[in-house]
């Protein structure tokens, strides 16, 4: 018989927020930091391009001790460190379990990208993806793997919908289609239940993971895909990058 104790996790669960620039991956990791911390051992891993401003937003939000939010310098598109090439982040990930260990929960926020970037398996168990209301209601129904593969997609920001003239039900329903039913998490960190939700999801994921219950599945890099930007002028071409197009 299978016994679930055999492949018990014995490290942290690495969770990864991707997704296109200011659609609020700091406050989603703020809010999981803050409402589970007195559960879990957390940790945080911040990518940005060219300076530290997510871990020191963090950091002076006061959602974990100081020690406990890092942050990785890319230097260069983000995808590159959390897909391509993740050393840097793998080498801060283990580094971070190692000085606090043991910890539970390990968030690893990616650089502000487009519908493009997603994390490699080879980071990160489990991801999420953070579109909001305001970058309009029809990019739910743009796909791309993140869209798409995430382990959860969060539509962040609905309290802003009437301000945007966005009709969050119908946006989640989209995004619910897009990702063939797969979980979509409607939130705004103005609206107590949507963020207890999001908290639920990642508590069900973490205790999933330390059973051995989860596997970590890769959303994949962009497809290749035609462009028809008028009549008999498209073009078609695959990705070796993250710059959309849409
Ligand atoms: N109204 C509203 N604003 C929000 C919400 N969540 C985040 N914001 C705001 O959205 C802006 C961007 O949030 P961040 O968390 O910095 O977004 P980000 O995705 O980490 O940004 P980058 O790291 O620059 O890509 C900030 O001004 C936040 O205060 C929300 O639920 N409602």
């Amino acid at each position: 018989m299978h016994d679930l104790n055999e492949t018990k996790q014995s490290r942290a669960l690495r969770l990864g927020v991707a997704g296109p620039v200011g659609t609020g991956k700091s406050s989603v990791i703020a809010a999981i930091c803050r409402h589970l911390r007195d559960e879990f051992q957390i940790g945080v891993i911040t990518n940005d391009i060219y300076t530290d401003e997510d871990a020191r937003f963090l950091r002076s939000a006061g959602v974990l001790p100081e020690e406990r939010i890092r942050a990785v310098e890319t230097g260069s598109c983000p995808h590159t460190a959390i897909r391509d090439d993740v050393t840097m982040n793998l080498i801060a990930v283990e580094d971070m379990e190692r000085d606090f260990a043991p910890l539970d929960i390990v968030l690893v926020e990616s650089g502000g990208d487009n519908l493009t970037a997603t994390f490699s398996p080879a980071l990160v168990d489990a991801q999420l993806f953070v579109l909001d209301v305001a970058g309009g209601g029809d990019v739910a129904r743009k796909g791309g793997p993140g869209i798409s593969g995430a382990d959860l997609l969060v539509i962040n920001k609905i309290d802003l919908g009437e301000h945007v003239d966005v009709d969050v039900k119908q946006m989640v329903a989209d995004a619910t289609n897009a990702r063939d039913g797969g979980p979509v998490l409607a939130l705004s960190r103005k609206r107590p239940e949507t963020v207890e939700q999001l908290c639920g999801w990642v508590r069900e994921m973490q205790k999933t993971y330390a059973a051995g219950g989860h596997i970590p599945k890769d959303p994949g890099p962009m497809a290749p895909h035609h462009h028809a930007h008028d009549e008999g002028h498209g073009h078609s071409h695959d990705h070796d990058h993250a710059h959309s197009h849409d």
